[in-house]
């Protein structure tokens, strides 16, 4: 967490069958476990039938921002969202037949993530924000138990709650081909989810102030390409210069290629 801002941070249920599982991730991530709303401004996890969900008890604070990938947002962009003609598709190499392997070492919530891993591609996802990543496990689950296709591209995305810069710096396994970066920036996305999500984001993650390492680690690490996500006109991440660049309507991706994917 950051240190700019006082938080209060609590699990929550409002249900008793909740209360099991809501006492053992306050364990897990160390926190405190409260059967009502504390007074003043807070972020609570909370369990309800349709998961785990973050929310701020902040006066007119936005909605609880949970991971669904089963319904809504993310259900429709897997139907209906371009397939690999998106940009984010065509940045980390599908086409045609090629599914490189992907390490998505700013996992988040996971979009990015999902959607690679619809296109067929195995995907590694790392995420160093404990309440994030407990948020993408909650999701990653109940898309497996959801059974058919959405379990099915639940069951080829791999989630570690570690850092990414430590991990990538000490990597056992094998070499990634790919690998996606989507650290935090100020004003990308003005959507109202993404603003919504930012707001609630930004206490727990910061900054990402760290991108330099981050891409200095990747660029070190992937036998293929590093892709970063940008907003359209946010200067690239200091270090290497990237080798291309794809620019969207809000965000840009800029490629640093090592290796013809094929
Ligand atoms: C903008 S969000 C990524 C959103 C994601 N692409 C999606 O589609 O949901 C950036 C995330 O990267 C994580 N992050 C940043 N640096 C990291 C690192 N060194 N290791 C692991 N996670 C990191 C942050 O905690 C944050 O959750």
């Amino acid at each position: 967490m950051t240190d700019d801002m006082p938080l209060t941070l609590a699990v929550n249920w409002r249900d008793s069958r909740f209360q099991v599982a809501a006492q053992a991730l306050a364990a897990r991530l160390q926190l405190p476990v409260l059967a009502d709303l504390p007074d003043g401004a807070g972020l609570l996890l909370e369990f309800d039938d349709d998961g785990l969900a973050l929310r701020s008890t902040e006066d007119g604070a936005p909605g609880a921002v949970r991971v669904d990938f089963v319904n809504g947002a993310m259900a429709h962009r897997r139907q209906f969202g371009g397939g690999a003609g998106q940009m984010v598709a065509r940045a980390v190499g599908i086409r045609g037949s090629i599914r490189p392997t992907v390490l998505d070492a700013t996992a988040g919530l996971g979009r990015d993530g999902f959607v690679i891993a619809s296109l067929g591609c195995e995907v590694t996802l790392l995420e160093r924000q404990p309440v994030i990543a407990a948020l993408l496990e909650d999701g990653l689950q109940r898309a497996r138990a959801a059974g058919g296709e959405v379990a099915e591209i639940a069951t080829r995305m791999h989630l570690v709650h570690c850092d990414a810069i430590a991990a990538m710096g000490d990597w056992q396994l094998e070499l990634p081909q790919v690998i996606h970066l989507d650290p935090m920036f100020p004003h990308r996305d003005k959507s109202a989810l993404v603003k919504k999500e930012m707001r609630l984001f930004r206490p727990l993650a910061g900054g990402d102030d760290d991108a330099p390492e981050l891409l200095a680690a990747a660029l070190q690490l992937a036998s293929h390409r590093v892709v970063v996500k940008r907003p359209r006109k946010a200067p690239a991440i200091a270090g290497q210069r990237p080798s291309a660049e794809m620019a969207g309507q809000s965000s840009r991706y800029d490629i640093y290629g090592k290796k013809k994917l094929e």
